[in-house]
């Protein structure tokens, strides 16, 4: 697609495309947006310190996540109800995915059944985000069911005892177009009715499990043999729970801004929970991720791999699997630009010391610069006190 430059491009493009109610469903945070609005502007706060003179003719972005090799550390993060974008939904992104050789998860509502997916989209690395319905049973089904058809790993969904207010979804009564269900169920749990609000807030209430606690955790790790994450975590006290309960790695995430607004932003958060657990476990990030230097920033802040919602969405509408091809390449080269800009040859050339909030430069003070001495000792491990 000629003209189609930026993420944002896209995201315009999008809105030209794809029928009001599903734009709208995409796009909302919950409540006034405040946390939907700080994921990207918390990353504009940031300043990236370039270094001079390193050799950068020749740049590797490949990484290496829970033993898998990706050609790069972005990724697609679970969203629902993918065939309001494009008529080949989850299988045209889960095959851009493969054909970029990036990781792909697929979240419990698709539109399109992890058989779907998975007979669709072989070779495409992926995981299967979960959520744990009251019907226990049902869940234990789909695990089974997710295994066979070789996702790799699970990432429940822990921020989501039920569903954020988003306006725009109650306002429209949204439920889904006719002909599209929850694919991977039958029967009550495909369909969602919309009868006096948002269809989301009555199918959340109605079926997910709000009584979860982290044994639950235990329980899956133990039933699924399946390595799992937990996605929606903002704390380091949660992080070192999640640690001991035995995940495999932390996904920092607010759900896009759609579920608690006024949490922080995924950047914001991300610092403490990286020194908490950083070194221990797999931290993975999302939230308002929209160009190659977010990711470049989120990776010096210690992330391991950064993922992308809204932006494969909005490359689906666009044009199918080809448009979230275009949208990976564009953060690709963005990226790859960032990294030569910046000193890196490879993703581990990434340093905490290559990132310091504005106010560093724009509130210098005795204080600070100690600061940085102290990171310079630190590198990676430490977060910046007294600037975050
Ligand atoms: C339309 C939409 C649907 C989503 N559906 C799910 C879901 O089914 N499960 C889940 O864990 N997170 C879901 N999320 C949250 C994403 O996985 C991710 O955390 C978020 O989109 C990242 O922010 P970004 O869109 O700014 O990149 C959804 C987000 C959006 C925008
Ligand atoms: C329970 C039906 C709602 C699907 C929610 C998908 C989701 O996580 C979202 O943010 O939207």
């Amino acid at each position: 697609m000629s003209g189609l430059i930026t993420v944002k491009d896209f995201e315009d493009r999008a809105a030209s495309i794809i029928p009001k109610e599903a734009f709208d469903y995409y796009q909302s945070g919950a409540d006034e947006e405040q946390t939907r609005q700080l994921n990207r502007s918390s990353y504009g706060r940031l300043r990236i310190r370039p270094r001079m003179l390193r050799n950068v003719a020749n740049r590797d972005m490949k990484v290496k996540v829970l033993g898998e090799e990706f050609s790069m550390p972005i990724g697609i993060a679970p969203t629902a109800f993918q065939k309001m974008a494009h008529p080949e939904g989850e299988v045209a992104n889960a095959q851009a995915a493969a054909n970029r050789k990036v990781l792909f998860t697929l979240s419990t509502l698709s539109n399109s059944s992890v058989e779907e997916v998975a007979d669709g989209a072989p070779k495409s690395p992926k995981w299967f985000q979960l959520y744990i319905y009251k019907e226990r049973k049902l869940t234990e089904k789909l695990v089974q069911r997710v295994k066979k058809a070789g996702f790799k790993a699970l990432v429940v969904t822990v921020d989501s005892p039920l569903f954020g207010k988003r306006r725009a979804d109650i306002r429209n009564r949204f439920t889904l177009p006719p002909g599209l269900t929850a694919a991977n169920f039958e029967g009550v749990q495909a369909t969602l009715q919309g009868q006096s609000g948002s269809g989301l807030n009555e199918y959340g209430e109605q079926q997910l499990d709000p009584s979860l606690v982290w044994d639950d955790i235990k329980w899956l790790i133990k039933f699924s043999k399946l390595p799992v994450l937990v996605k929606g975590v903002l704390t380091k006290e949660d992080a070192e729970i999640a640690v001991s309960k035995g995940v495999s790695g932390i996904w920092v995430s607010n759900h896009g801004g759609r579920q608690l607004d006024s949490a922080p932003a995924t950047i914001e958060a991300l610092p403490e929970i990286v020194a908490a657990v950083g070194d221990r476990t797999t931290i993975i990030v999302d939230g308002g991720v929209r160009n190659g230097k977010d990711v470049f920033k989120a990776l010096a802040l210690g992330a391991h791999m950064v993922m992308i919602g809204r932006p494969a969405l909005w490359g689906l509408a666009v044009d199918g699997q080809k448009g979230v091809e275009q949208v990976l390449d564009i953060l690709r080269e963005e990226l790859d630009t960032t990294m030569a800009l910046a000193g890196c040859q490879k993703v581990s050339d990434i340093t905490r010391l290559h990132v310091l909030h504005e106010e560093y430069y724009t509130n210098f003070s005795v204080r600070q610069t100690e600061t940085l001495m102290e990171l310079q000792s630190k590198e990676r491990k430490g977060w910046l006190k007294g600037i975050f």
